[in-house]
């Protein structure tokens, strides 16, 4: 007979040791790696297990890191679920993060995306190392040769900006949210770059593409959770898919197409071609092995995703801000019709003489800080300001303050496109403006950004008047972070001004 006391004595240990282990196994992972290390204060204490979390999820990130930073100093650090987190502050701390521990903070975190897409260390974007210098060289110089910030590439973009330009005619004055199409627009400059060629406006595939990768770009924070829940909660499934679809209906065709045509000597007039050129040239020297397929299709889906949002997040920022100074828009306008006319494009020969839209365009970026939070991984162990930030630290570089501190900007919370000229009229650039980053992993398509929001936002005013939807409730200027820091989607009129 079974003995029913040992059974049940036996089941309860089973029971208990099974307790014991996830315990065990949880507390390995949320057990705090830096104690008794002098890492930056706390702002609050923090909870069991879920550290920070609370303090972060229910308000606007920027408004939170703000609060934080007054009640506990420039650097600071949080917990989340026992992973070190430092944020620093102020534009000193800013620059020696960059500069001067630039080697023992050189790479950006691997988020989960980039496993599930075995891309860990593949691409400019994410590679590091050795791997990175090899991406980037190649990448800038592949820019170079195409005339990025010259002629060559502006006259496809001034080509792409006539097609936006009817599309918004196309409007007839009524209020819409032109996102999507500034992106379809800034996707084909990308396209006219990467594979040396634009699709249609209503092109269904290529729409679709461009919204897969915008969405991707507002939810990748939530893929590291939400795939691993049952069914698609959060649409991220779908997401993900896309990411795959992209690779392997655009980045790999393409890199395929490429092939069967001969390199030849001719200079390549796209990205592809000549990456495979320099892939060939390296592999012929016997240089390096990193110039490769692999790193060539996550650099497509990168230059897409890096070049396409935050050109576009930031021209309808300033839109969103033109539309809340018309006496600015007003003036911009002036400008331009006295420099260039009313009856073509602006090009950018004309670039120079447009300071003053020049310098609503940076307090746009300035204010608008479109990369807010920077993201870096501590590879080492180093001390900032005489604290310890332990290996394998997340640590969020925050630009806002370099572009919106008090101490350097005065009255940072106006709009104020003067503050970026000088008396008579020059344009300044502070070293505290850094919307594209600084040190040696800041933005390598700079010149080309500063081209695009140009002639894209040059030809818009030109054009229109950019009108609210309602003139007695503006559309909202606080921002939310995803991926970049983007306004709450509004309608506006675009009212043609050769019509008045
Ligand atoms: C207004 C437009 C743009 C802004 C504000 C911007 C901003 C930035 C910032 C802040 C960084 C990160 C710097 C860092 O981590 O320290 C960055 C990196 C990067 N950007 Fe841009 N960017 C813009 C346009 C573009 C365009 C048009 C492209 C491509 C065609 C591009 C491609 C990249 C790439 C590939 C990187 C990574 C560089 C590396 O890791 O070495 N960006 N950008």
């Amino acid at each position: 007979m079974v003995d029913v006391t040992s059974l049940f004595e036996i089941t309860w240990t089973v029971i208990a040791v099974f307790i014991g282990l996830v315990v065990y196994f949880t507390w390995s992972i949320v057990r705090p790696k830096y104690a008794g290390l002098n890492i930056p204060p706390f702002p609050a204490p923090k909870r069991f297990l879920t550290g920070h979390l609370h303090l972060w999820i229910p308000k606007h990130e920027l408004d939170v890191v703000r609060d934080m930073r007054a009640a506990t100093g420039d650097i600071f650090s949080l917990d989340f679920f026992g992973k070190l987190m430092v944020v620093v502050n102020g534009h000193e701390n800013v620059k020696e993060m960059f500069i001067k521990h630039w080697s023992e903070a050189p790479n950006r975190p691997v988020f989960v995306h980039q496993h599930i897409l075995d891309e860990v260390n593949c691409g400019v974007l994410n590679a590091t190392g050795e791997n990175w210098k090899a991406q980037r060289t190649a990448t800038i110089s592949i820019l170079r040769d195409f005339g990025m910030g010259k002629n060559r590439l502006a006259e496809k973009i001034v080509e792409e900006v006539g097609v936006f330009v009817n599309k918004l005619k196309s409007f007839d004055s009524k209020p819409v949210d032109f996102k999507l199409l500034i992106n379809v627009s800034r996707a084909n400059v990308i396209c006219a770059m990467i594979i040396g060629k634009r699709f249609d406006h209503d092109d269904p595939k290529f729409s679709k593409l461009v919204k897969q990768v915008h969405t991707a770009f507002s939810k990748v924070i939530l893929v590291a959770f939400a795939r691993f829940l049952p069914f698609d909660v959060f649409g991220i499934k779908i997401w993900v898919d896309s990411m795959f679809d992209f690779r392997n209906e655009f980045a790999l065709p393409y890199i395929e197409a490429s092939k069967k045509n001969s390199l030849g000597n001719e200079p390549p007039d796209c990205y592809i071609p000549a990456y495979r050129q320099k892939m060939e040239q390296e592999t012929q020297k016997g240089l390096t092995k990193y110039l490769n397929e692999k790193n060539l299709s996550a650099s497509i889906l990168q230059l897409f995703l890096g070049g396409t949002e935050t050109t576009s997040t930031t021209i309808y920022w300033t839109v969103l801000y033109l539309l809340h100074h018309p006496e600015i828009q007003q003036k911009a306008f002036k400008e331009i019709e006295a420099h260039v006319g009313l009856d073509r494009l602006p090009t950018l020969a004309e670039k120079p003489q447009l300071c003053y839209l020049e310098a609503v365009i940076r307090e746009s970026q300035r204010m608008a800080a479109v990369s807010a939070m920077i993201p870096r991984i501590a590879t080492k162990s180093f001390e900032l300001k005489g604290y310890t930030i332990p290996k394998d630290t997340t640590i969020l570089v925050n630009t806002v303050t370099s572009l919106q501190d008090a101490q350097t900007w005065g009255d940072p919370e106006n709009f104020r496109p003067e503050r970026f000229l000088s008396a008579d009229g020059n344009l300044l650039s502070p070293e505290e403006f850094i919307p594209f980053g600084m040190g040696k992993r800041t933005c390598l398509a700079e010149n080309l950004g500063k081209m695009e929001l140009f002639l894209f936002l040059s030809a818009m005013i030109q054009h229109f008047r950019l009108e609210p939807e309602d003139a007695e409730e503006l559309p909202p200027l606080k921002g939310q972070i995803q991926m970049v820091h983007v306004p709450k989607p509004y309608k506006i009129k675009f009212v043609p001004r050769l019509q008045q």
